[in-house]
């Protein structure tokens, strides 16, 4: 470190205790060492008392320009527990020159398990059997407790990226027929395989083709409420719904009426907005509606990987050193 004043780190929530000990070494904590949450009133309380150097957070943590403001120009980086960085704003910190760490790749093979998990848990209605245990046997009905099939599907995915393409990688064993995707660029694949398996195509080509449906793209000014009247009514009546991006890229009064008018089949959703979601909300009345607590990231491994590029970040730089990952002024 070059100098001998320790920097003054706040860290919003709970972590492993091995990577609290490595930065306790290095910067002055103020650490939010238990499982509640701190409100956005506590949280403004805690910086305007001691303002920080730099902030560890997660992604329920919003830092808009009020935050920034209370902490002042003491703040000089940000290290964000999280791939997805819609919860910063973004612009603000650049007028600032608050650079940002964040932790990409390390959780893309536990979202796309989650992924996959949460399309065959809505697909083969898994929460509603569970619940169903009691009046097994009072059914004679052969076709009873049936879900929809992978095999031969159209799946479309929304954001063929890193995450996206994992999915679809994932879900290639079970006998799907192609892969529709749309986003912001075509794809390159080098093998004859992926090029027939695999096809750009316009949104509407993709909600009208596809039997799932798999938003994995950002959420922008762009993607904010794709998901609406307009889109559920091109998509097929059965269609099922995925969504391990975020909440709002899907208009949720539109996805309540779509799953209760019968404009699509279900929806498995591991975001909603807000987080999480009161648990009177109408869409968790819905049998046709599986959701998931944001769990996406949420394997030991990937939790472990996305906490040590939080580290390193916040070390490299305190030492003048490039981070192993800033968001770049292009990706904002
Ligand atoms: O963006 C991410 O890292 C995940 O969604 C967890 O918030």
């Amino acid at each position: 470190m070059a100098s001998t004043i320790r920097p003054r780190l706040f860290i919003t929530q709970q972590m492993p205790s091995q990577f609290i000990h490595a930065l306790e070494r290095v910067f002055e904590l103020d650490y939010q060492d238990t499982p509640t949450p701190l409100s956005p009133e506590q949280i403004l309380f805690r910086i305007r008392a001691h303002p920080p150097d730099a902030i560890l957070f997660a992604s329920k943590i919003k830092i808009d320009k009020e935050l920034l403001s209370a902490v002042g120009d003491k703040l000089k980086m940000l290290a964000t527990f999280s791939v997805g960085y819609d919860h910063i704003d973004v612009k603000e910190c650049q007028k600032r020159g608050i650079p940002i760490g964040y932790t990409p790749g390390v959780l893309t093979d536990a979202t796309a398990d989650l992924a996959v998990a949460l399309l065959l848990a809505t697909a083969r209605r898994i929460t509603e059997a569970v619940r169903a245990n009691g009046e097994w046997g009072t059914s004679c009905d052969v076709m009873w407790m049936c879900g929809k099939p992978l095999t031969n599907a159209t799946v479309g995915i929304v954001g063929l990226g890193r995450i996206g393409l994992a999915i679809a990688r994932r879900l290639q064993p079970f006998s799907i027929q192609r892969v529709l995707y749309s986003g912001t660029r075509e794809k390159y694949f080098d093998s004859n395989a992926d090029k027939a398996f695999f096809k750009y195509v316009p949104f509407a080509e993709l909600l009208g083709e596809s039997d799932f449906v798999i938003i994995a793209c950002e959420l922008n000014e762009y993607t904010k409420n794709m998901f609406n009247k307009n889109a559920f009514e091109q998509m097929k009546n059965d269609a099922i719904l995925i969504n391990i991006a975020r909440g709002g890229i899907i208009d949720q009064d539109a996805l309540y009426d779509a799953l209760t008018n019968g404009l699509i089949g279900a929806a498995g959703l591991d975001v909603t907005v807000p987080e999480p979601l009161p648990t009177e909300h109408r869409l968790l009345t819905l049998e046709n509606c599986t959701i998931f607590p944001h769990i996406g990231s949420a394997d030991v491994s990937a939790r472990h990987q996305m906490a040590q590029i939080c580290v390193d970040n916040l070390f490299n730089f305190f030492s003048a050193k490039p981070m192993v990952h800033q968001l770049k002024l292009g990706d904002a």
